[in-house]
């Protein structure tokens, strides 16, 4: 087994409220940069942590944590629509391992994923079908959520997993860092809101269109005095990134949910899919791991950072 690591920041703003030419051109090439070592790795299997934001899983039954053995992308915003080349005998056996490891977790053998699993597919391959993936979904979004410390312990547990394969392994954690997008909450929440949240699968388009219109009004006046929700907080992005670089992943455990959701955002949370994704490569060994970039990049309400690691 040969494993590597990225996380990295997603939002389905890119291309559709950009920063200036030259923040744009900056990510563009730490992501040309990722891409390249991603292709040279040549990866036999993807295991992708991932957030969904009301696209697959909505509260008629909203699990923490999901294992897909099929998926297909909604093609939200501006991402590939379709099925993804899921590994399904594997994603079985994984399954079956986290349960045995005392980490409950749900199966789905045919969910819908959406941006939060499939850019960063799409920007690391080429498409979000060239490799063969395991999605798990960490919920982020729609709490309450299980403690950090499950999230590690889910991590772990894939992690041995992956020990086990002779393969070429390539974990992902997508989303984060400090954002709050203006994705709604069920508590208050008017009676068609609630509807969407509950029960909201496979939108009209009309819906979607309104949905992303919502989200580039947001970008618009994100950091600013006009915009009501909490704003990047870069001191937070990079203590969190510091804090897996040197792989202090024992300190995780302790994160309070309330204070991340006041101090980075709500949606700050998908930092979760990283902490499962450190986690997982922590168990195959020891690590060495990297800052590629960081920048918060209002336009696109992201605290935008990308990492790598690889074992020692
Ligand atoms: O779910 C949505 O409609 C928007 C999600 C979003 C917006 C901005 C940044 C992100 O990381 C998102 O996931
Ligand atoms: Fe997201």
């Amino acid at each position: 087994m040969t494993v590597k690591l990225k996380c990295l920041s997603h939002t389905p703003l890119r291309g559709l409220n950009d920063p200036g030419a030259a923040v744009v051109a900056e990510v563009d090439a730490a992501l040309a940069k990722a891409r390249a070592e991603v292709e040279a790795f040549d990866p036999e299997l993807i295991v992708i942590f991932a957030p969904d934001h009301y696209n697959g899983l909505f509260y008629d039954l909203m699990p923490p944590f999901v294992i897909a053995t099929a998926a297909e992308s909604v093609g939200d915003y501006l991402t590939q629509p379709g099925p993804l080349s899921v590994a399904k005998d594997l994603a079985l056996e994984l399954t079956r391992h986290v349960l045995d490891s005392d980490v409950d977790i749900a199966l789905s053998h045919r969910l819908q994923v959406d941006h939060g699993c499939t850019q960063t597919l799409e920007e690391l391959t080429g498409s979000i079908d060239r490799y063969p993936v395991i999605p798990i979904i960490i919920n982020s979004v729609a709490p309450p959520f299980a403690p950090y410390r499950r999230v590690r312990k889910l991590g772990e547990a894939v992690g041995r997993f992956i020990a086990k394969l002779d393969k070429r392994v390539l974990i992902l954690g997508t989303g984060g860092l400090s954002h709050e997008p203006p994705v709604p909450l069920l508590a208050d929440a008017p009676e068609a809101i609630s509807e969407f949240l509950i029960a909201g699968r496979n939108p009209t388009p009309e819906a979607r269109a309104a949905r992303q219109a919502r989200t580039i009004a947001a970008g618009k006046i994100y950091g600013t005095a006009e915009s009501l929700q909490t704003p990047l907080n870069a001191d937070w992005d990079l203590a969190f990134i510091d804090l897996l670089v040197q792989g202090r992943l024992d300190e995780i455990d302790e994160f309070k949910i309330e204070e991340i959701s006041k101090a980075a955002g709500r949606s700050a949370h998908e930092v979760r899919t990283w902490v499962a994704a450190f986690a997982a490569l922590a168990a195959t060994g020891a690590y060495s791991a990297r800052q590629d970039y960081y920048r918060a990049i209002n336009e696109w309400i992201a605290g935008y950072g990308v990492v790598s690691a690889e074992q020692n």
